[in-house]
Order: C-alpha cells, then structure tokens, then sequence
C-alpha cells in the first residue's frame, strides 16, 4: 500500500470509529507530516491504518471493544498517539522447564504510556528484560524503533561512582559531553527535587534516591523509548507524585513509556495495559 493510499484508508478507518472529521483530517495531516520527515514507509511507521486508528479513537477513549491481555485505560487523552516505538510479539521465555512468559504481545506508540502488571512471579522484569535487549527470549520477537532507555528494579548503579559521575558514564555512551551530561542529570533531577551534585558514592545513598539515580539515568539522551522496572521503590509520597509528573511530560514529549507496576490504583494513569499472569509448570 502506498503513502497515499494508507492515508485514505486511516481517515476511512478513522471515520468508521466515530472520529468526528476535524480530529480525522488533524489526525491524517500530523501522519502525513511524520511520514514525510521519516522518509520511511506507512507501514513501517504506524502499521496498519486499521491498527493506528483503533490506537487513535483507544486514546481518545472512543472504543469500547479492548482485547482481554492487552487492555486500554478508560481516562481519555487529548493528543493521538504517534508512530510504533515498541513492538513485541509472541514472546516465550521458559527458566529451565518452567514456562514464565508465553506469547507475551505489545505495541507501545510515541506518546504512550503502557503499564505491565501481574502478580509477584508472573514474569514483569523477565519482560522489560527482554524488551531492552538484556536477555534472550526463547520465542518471538521485540523490534525498538529509536534509542532505548531502562531502569532496572534495583541495581544499575556503580557503588563508588557519585551521582554526576553517573550522568557522566551513561552521557558519553549516548553521544553527550560531560557537560551536557551532567547538565541533564541535574535538569531531570530536580523534576524529582533531587540535587544529584554531592560527592557522595553511590553505595551510601539511601535507596529511594538510587532509585532516583536509576530513573535520571534511564531518561538521559533523550530515548524514544524508555522502560521503568518498578522505579518508585522507596520514593516518598512528593517523590513519587513528581515521578508520575514526569512520566506524563515524557509522554507529552512523544516517549513511547513501559512501567512495571504493582499498584493497581494507577491504571487510569496510563494509556494501556499489559496484565501478565504467572504460568503453570509443565509436566512434560
Ligand atoms: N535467572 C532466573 N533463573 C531461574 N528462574 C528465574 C530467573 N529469573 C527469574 N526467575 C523466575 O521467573 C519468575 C518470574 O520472575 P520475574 O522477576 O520476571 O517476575 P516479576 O513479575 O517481576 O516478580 P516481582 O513482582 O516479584 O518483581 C519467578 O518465578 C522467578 O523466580
């Protein structure tokens, strides 16, 4: 299908979801507008028109009809999702015989925020694991479109490094000079009000402001996609209003968002919902 034709069949298909024509033609003309900066082809960028204005009307709150695994929040939002960051499909992961994740789906788009959730054990850090290319899945395939950036659950920072030395280390494998590095750092610490320029070595920092190490660390550079492993662990109440603040900036800045979460009360926060149940053990 060409550029041009993909576009008759998002605004066909948009229309056919109830999308009210001024929102369609906007709609239609931001896709033209990227497809024409990207260069790259329709499909490639957004998937199927089908798809993309399924992810249109979803954002917009528009669509009852929601597949069970993957589930969209009821909250509306005001700005359409962009292009395909995230894909994932058909991902299999087993630990010696035990199966973890079986035929795990998701796509996460520009501007998106995607929560996994699940029970302790049903496999939420195996996934985001996989997703940022840290380990192998036994089946399927995960495709990101841009720079990538993780927080991981715990770990991630150097014991005997400071904090700025950190946005150092992480800037320069990201193009950045240590300048414009520590200048992010500091920018996206105080978004947690957190002031990152003491000496103090990482392994003596309390645990929330690790988190908060992890967190600046994983937004820096500017990745299209970034990947949050429960990255609030520790954070006091203002800390973690400000984490949810922060994520919603991301958003608004075009960031396809994967968070780990066991907080069901934060589901209307996001834009969709990946609900992981823990697999039964094989017998064969
Ligand atoms: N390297 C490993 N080798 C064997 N089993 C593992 C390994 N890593 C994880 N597992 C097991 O796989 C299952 C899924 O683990 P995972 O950490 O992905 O779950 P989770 O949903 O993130 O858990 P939690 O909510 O407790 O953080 C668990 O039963 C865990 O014990």
């Amino acid at each position: 299908m060409n550029q041009h034709g993909w576009l008759d069949t998002l605004a066909a298909e948009l229309r056919r979801r109830g999308i009210d024509p001024e929102l369609t033609a906007h709609v239609v003309s931001e896709a033209a507008s990227h497809l024409r900066d990207s260069g790259e082809p329709p499909l490639a960028v957004f998937g199927p028109p089908g798809s993309y204005a399924t992810a249109v009307a979803d954002s917009l709150g528009a669509n009852p009809a929601a597949p069970e695994r993957v589930r969209r929040a009821a909250e509306p939002r005001h700005s359409p999702p962009g292009p395909v960051r995230l894909e994932v499909r058909g991902i299999s992961k087993r630990y010696r015989r035990r199966p973890v994740l079986t035929g795990v789906d998701l796509t996460v788009r520009a501007g998106e925020i995607a929560a996994v959730v699940g029970a302790n054990g049903s496999g939420k850090s195996t996934f985001l694991r996989i997703c940022a290319g840290l380990l192998s899945p036994d089946a399927g395939k995960v495709r990101v479109h841009g720079a990538l950036g993780y927080c991981p659950q715990a770990g991630g920072t150097n014991d005997f490094l400071h904090p700025e030395e950190h946005f150092v280390l992480v800037g320069a494998g990201r193009g950045m000079s240590r300048a414009q590095a520590r200048a992010a750092g500091r920018g996206q610490a105080a978004a947690l009000d957190w002031d990152p320029s003491g000496r103090t070595q990482a392994r003596h920092l309390s645990g929330g402001t690790r988190q908060k190490l992890n967190l600046v660390m994983a937004g820096l550079g500017e990745p299209d996609v970034v990947l949050l492993d429960e990255p609030y662990q520790g954070f006091d109440r203002g800390t973690y209003l400000d984490f949810w603040q922060q994520l919603w900036r991301w958003r608004a800045a075009g960031k396809a968002i994967v968070v780990v979460t066991h907080l069901l009360n934060q589901l209307d926060r996001v834009d969709t919902v990946l609900e992981l149940t823990p697999a039964r053990e094989t017998t064969a």
